[in-house]
């Protein structure tokens, strides 16, 4: 398959270079090349075990990537320091299983986005979490639309809701870069668009950089800027949402076609 890309954003938040990775011997990922800019949401798209995910836990340090580097506005995510680490803290992750305390108030989860920057004393006790921080939470779910909903237990929201808090977690965090795996393949088409709005939106207005792994090609050329996608762990094609033609999206998903070695 004929792979193109087109330039990078100027000014990306996110910087991957050269990824490589191998389980028991097998390369699922190589080569992977990403930028993000601030504001810009990029769309990964690509078969069942093409790589997509190991991309994105390779970027936070999930999975530790045989060859390749990541950064945020230029600070190093992966070379093992303490300033890693912290520059980790830069990078929020959602996944398509929601990574919430069910039995906690949305407010306490989105609180819960803070603790990497917190002092490390700080419990895990809603009494702990200082006003200041408390009222900054609701500030986060007021700008996905559930600050009405802040005192309910996470368990007892809808799948898209519980989605909409991760995401005001994420901006609690303070990130500057956003990488969502999955974000919406659990929610029902009104959902996901409803999500993948308000992610979209996010980035806009808070400038974050969003990377998502989507399967649905439509949502993503509704709402992604740029679509890079994978075949066999190569990039495909990186290059702005409406350069990519159908023919090149659905050739991802064609499952015998022969691909060069
Ligand atoms: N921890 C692991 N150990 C061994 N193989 C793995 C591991 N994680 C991923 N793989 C393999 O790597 C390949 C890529 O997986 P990955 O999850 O990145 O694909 P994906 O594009 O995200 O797929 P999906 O759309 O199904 O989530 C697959 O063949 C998968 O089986």
């Amino acid at each position: 398959m004929e792979t193109t890309t087109t330039p990078a954003p100027a000014t990306a938040a996110l910087t991957v270079r050269g990824l490589r990775k191998s389980f028991g011997g097998r390369t699922v990922l190589t080569g992977f090349d990403l930028d993000v800019a601030p504001g810009e949401v990029v769309a990964l798209l690509g078969a069942n075990g093409s790589g997509k995910s190991t991309a994105l836990k390779c970027v936070v340090g999930l999975v530790r990537p045989d060859e390749g580097r990541a950064g945020v506005h230029g600070a190093d995510l992966l070379d093992g320091t303490r300033a890693a680490a912290r520059a980790r803290t830069r990078v929020a992750m959602v996944f398509q299983q929601i990574h919430l305390v069910r039995r906690r108030s949305a407010l306490d989860n989105v609180c819960a986005g803070a603790l990497g920057r917190l002092p490390i004393t700080r419990s895990w006790s809603p009494a702990a979490f200082p006003r200041a921080l408390r009222e900054e939470a609701m500030g986060c779910l007021d700008r996905v639309g559930l600050a009405g909903r802040a005192h309910e237990r996470v368990g007892a929201l809808s799948g898209g809701q519980q989605q909409r808090v991760a995401l005001a977690r994420a901006l609690c965090q303070r990130a500057e870069v956003l990488l969502a795996d999955e974000p919406v393949s659990a929610l029902d088409p009104s959902a996901a668009e409803n999500v993948m709005a308000v992610m979209t939106d996010l980035a806009r207005t808070e400038n974050l950089a969003v990377a998502a792994v989507l399967h649905q090609p439509e949502l993503a050329r509704r709402h992604a800027d740029r679509l890079v996608g994978l075949r066999d762990g190569r990039i495909a094609f990186a290059a702005p949402t409406a350069a990519v033609t159908a023919d090149q999206v659905s050739a991802l998903y064609v499952v015998d076609q022969e691909v060069p070695a």
